[in-house]
């Protein structure tokens, strides 16, 4: 692992600062592991996927990409579309940021560059749309989720975070709910009317790295959680009514479960588009299939980093 390297680089990531991190980084795995680097920058959506896909057979054993969210999840659909997957890590450079979070990287990309120089290796679930999207961190579906996928990638850089806030609440006045069936592993089926579906695969979503606390990484589990009722004000209505913390909704306002598959449904199918972390996803119905420990992910060991001393 780390002999020979791809690097992976979205120039319009990070405030375009993404290029001049990509030879810190090269310096860092040059010294701490003799690695040799190949650095390349994508020109358009895409390049990150055609790179990964060919990158055990182009001789390298790790691909790295420096860049937001949207790049990481390019470069994962790359490498699982080979049986023969290189060891993948990344440098965060997006708003969000969840899987970085939830794998425990420095958010700080020129922390996150050193911490590569002693790492060790994990094992990483991904998700798989309708046989062929991979996803990294989250299948949303609602008036929320929806909104957000329309934040600009200007918004997001100019306001960060609050790009995402400002669209979704908006979207907490909608008047829409969605008739959902949603089908588990174990072929039980789960009828309700919902506002917002949220199926993870680690434990931080949307920067909340505790919207799902018991969700880790390399679970084999997908984590599902639908707010039931028309719309998001009726369910938080419900939970004040009942003097409740907003994150801890009464049990009869969520669905919880955890399952290996997911086919979800809807009567109105045309109306409701997935949020594939974070970008426009396709139409119900939606089939996700659990893809586990499909990649092995390089994590800053810093159990070793730490300074060691005597009692
Ligand atoms: N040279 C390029 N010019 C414009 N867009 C590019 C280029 N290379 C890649 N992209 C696209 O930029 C999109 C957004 O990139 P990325 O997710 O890294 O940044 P971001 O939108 O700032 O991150 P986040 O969504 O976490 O805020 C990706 O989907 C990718 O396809």
């Amino acid at each position: 692992m780390l002999s020979r390297v791809l690097l992976i680089v979205n120039p319009t990531a990070g405030r375009g600062l993404a290029v001049s991190y990509s030879q810190d980084l090269k310096r860092v795995l040059e010294d701490n592991h003799q690695s040799k680097i190949q650095v390349r920058i994508t020109q358009a959506e895409g390049d990150a996927t055609e790179w990964a896909k060919n990158a055990f057979g182009d001789g390298f054993d790790t691909v790295i990409c420096l860049g937001g969210d949207g790049t990481v999840r390019e470069t994962v659909q790359g490498l699982i579309q080979n049986p023969d997957r290189p060891y993948f890590a990344f440098i965060p450079m997006g708003t969000v940021n969840d899987l970085a979070r939830a794998l425990g990287y420095s958010l700080n990309p020129a922390t996150a560059i050193k911490e590569m120089a002693k790492v060790k290796t994990g094992n990483l679930d991904i998700g798989l749309v309708n046989n062929s999207l991979a996803f990294i961190n989250v299948v949303a579906l609602g008036v929320i989720p929806e909104s957000v996928m329309s934040t600009s990638s200007d918004d997001k850089n100019r306001l960060g975070p609050l790009a995402y806030f400002l669209d979704g609440f908006n979207a907490f006045f909608s008047e829409k709910g969605y008739e959902l069936k949603i089908t588990d592993d174990q072929d039980q089926v789960h009828s309700l009317m919902s506002n917002l579906v949220l199926i993870g695969l680690t434990n931080s979503i949307g920067g909340f790295e505790a919207a799902l606390p018991e969700a880790s990484y390399d679970d084999g589990l997908f984590h599902l959680i639908a707010v039931k009722g028309k719309t998001p004000l009726d369910t938080i209505r419900a939970a004040i009514q009942k003097n409740q913390n907003l994150f801890k909704l009464p049990k009869e306002n969520l669905l919880q479960l955890n399952s290996k598959f997911f086919l979800i449904e809807s009567k109105a199918s045309s109306e409701l588009a997935a949020n594939i972390d974070g970008d426009a996803g396709p139409g119900l119905p939606l089939k996700l299939e659990l893809l586990a420990s499909a990649l092995t992910v390089l994590i800053p060991d810093q159990s070793k980093s730490k300074p060691f001393f005597l009692p």
